[in-house]
């Protein structure tokens, strides 16, 4: 007797040609839900309709097609046990050799703009994944295919052995759709605990990590770690999306500097004028705004040349030939911007090993950030806090100019994004001096201080926590500074203004610490 496959696919790519090759090369006979069904016999395929080879009507507009005893008898019998074989005889079931389904697109619904919770409800596939658990489970006697990309491999493996599959391939299969459908009940429960409105909604009561595999990377921060690059959801989105026009593979290393110059280059919005960092190790060495692009990222540079080399550049306009001119003069390991003039990408062309990478949605980043711990792993709300100057306080006797509260709202945008203890020095919209990942303040204001030279004479310094002591005040005086940022709260504050007043500086609180571990 002719072997039996159930078809039930909402996605029908490749299922005409998957389902020719069924009927005309392995002599299959084809059970398929109502869409499915009509999409093969307007093929010409003869294709039996579950609801005709159940005698129950598709109901309750289409949540109830497949769920019938005939149906799931049939894939979960095994064929081995007597007493199942005795059931399937007894009630007039087949058993299946072969279950092909694809999921209602859920993913793909809720991540439209303004669906509403019917609507994603709607397309929660209860019948879809129930069929295919059923046939994963029993993938000792059936195959069970649940994306179009698997159908070739199938076919091949069916013609390889003589219209069989081996017991691997059915493992590796039944593998594959107990993923598939553990992924897509997390994408609902993630959508679902994102409508709970209470305020910890974004940080639910479960988490599950689920991402399937992008890349393999070559190796992790070090050559004897293996590393591979996930992908959340079906649809690539941030780094998945980004379009790399030119240069080898993205290493692990490559890809955590590049979001940390993503988190960085979004603090300046393209609209408020041009802006390049350029980091090393996820630090900023270099970060400028410029009349220009090229003037920026000539600036960003020129703050720090000799760790610029190696680096990652962030730039938050499109590259034109003028910047892409000022990029060939050093080695650098990447360079990400929202877009890239063909000019540009000629002159970029050059430097064969540069990563040149396009990320239109730079401000675009996780909501939420995750770290393994032993254990567990913790989860916290993205520093995405938008600074607004009006509820700084000027605390010292000395008050800001206009210019100067910009340079301080340039280093305080710029230190957040330093690991901490981390001092910014800037002046004219540029950083001189970065002290980052320091283990005492008053160390990380001497290695800014020292890469500033004489350059910190009237600059502004941004700390990233507060001053527990009064010593950084002095120092970064000592050398020039004029104007100093940072959150306050340390219960000698005074001690610091005090120091400030003494010493003619301006210091600014702004309430809010950013401490980047
Ligand atoms: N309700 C059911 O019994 C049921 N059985 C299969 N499905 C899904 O219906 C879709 C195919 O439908 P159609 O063949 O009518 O185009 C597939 O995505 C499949 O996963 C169902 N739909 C939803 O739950």
């Amino acid at each position: 007797m002719a072997r039996l496959a159930l078809l039930s696919t909402s996605d029908k790519t490749g299922l005409v040609e998957l389902a020719q090759a069924l009927v005309n090369e392995f002599d299959f006979e084809l059970v398929s839900s109502g869409g499915t069904a009509q999409t093969l016999a307007a093929a010409g395929l003869p294709v039996t309709k579950v609801s005709d080879y159940t005698g129950s009507p598709e109901i309750l507009g289409g949540r109830v097609k497949t769920l019938h005893p005939r149906i799931h008898g049939g894939i979960l019998a095994r064929r081995s046990l007597p007493a199942d074989q005795q059931d399937l005889a007894a009630n007039d079931i087949r058993p299946f050799d072969l279950v092909v389904v694809n999921l209602y697109p859920f993913e793909q619904t809720i991540a439209q703009p303004e669906v509403t919770l019917p609507e994603a409800i709607k397309q929660i596939d209860i019948g879809g994944p129930t069929l295919v658990r059923a046939a994963a489970k029993n993938h000792a006697y059936l195959s069970v295919l649940c994306r179009p990309q698997q159908y070739d491999l199938y076919l091949s493996q069916m013609r390889e052995n003589n219209g069989e599959v081996s017991p691997q391939f059915r493992q590796a299969c039944a593998l594959q759709a107990f993923w598939h459908t553990a992924a897509y009940d997390q994408a609902i429960a993630a959508y679902l605990s994102q409508q709970v409105t209470d305020e910890n909604a974004e940080l639910p009561d479960r988490l599950t990590l689920s991402g399937h595999q992008r890349q393999a990377l070559r190796y992790g921060e070090n050559p004897h770690q293996p590393a591979v690059w996930y992908q959340t959801g079906s649809r690539p989105e941030g780094w998945a999306a980004a379009t790399k026009l030119q240069g080898k593979e993205l290493s692990y290393n490559n890809l955590v500097d590049l979001e940390a110059a993503r988190r960085l280059i979004a603090e300046f919005p393209a609209e408020q004028g041009a802006a390049a960092a350029v980091l090393k190790h996820t630090n900023p060495c270099g970060v400028a705004q410029g009349k220009t692009l090229a003037e920026a990222y000539e600036k960003a540079f020129n703050a720090d040349s000799v760790s610029a080399f190696g680096g990652i550049v962030a730039l938050n306009q499109p590259i034109e030939a003028e910047t892409a001119t000022a990029l060939t003069k050093t080695f650098l390991e990447c360079v990400v911007a929202p877009d890239c003039s063909a000019a540009a990408q000629e002159i970029l062309a050059q430097k064969k090993n540069l990563r040149l990478l396009l990320l239109p949605t730079l401000n675009q980043g996780p909501a939420q950030t995750v770290r393994a711990i032993a254990g567990g792993f913790l989860a916290q709300a993205a520093d995405d806090y938008l600074e607004d100057p009006s509820e700084w306080q000027i605390v010292t006797e000395k008050k800001p100019t206009a210019a100067i509260l910009e340079d301080l709202l340039f280093a305080w945008r710029v230190v957040k994004h330093v690991k901490s203890n981390a001092i910014v020095i800037g002046r004219d919209r540029t950083t001189i001096g970065v002290g980052a990942g320091q283990m005492n303040r008053v160390g990380a204001v001497k290695i800014a201080l020292e890469q500033a030279e004489d350059r910190a004479e009237g600059a502004t310094l941004a700390s990233d926590g507060f001053f527990p002591f009064d010593d950084s005040v002095r120092t970064a005086a000592a050398a020039g500074v004029q104007a100093i940022i940072q959150p306050g709260g340390s219960i000698r504050d005074e001690d610091s203004i005090k120091a400030a007043n003494e010493l003619g500086l301006i210091m600014v609180l702004t309430g809010i610490r950013h401490f980047l571990h």
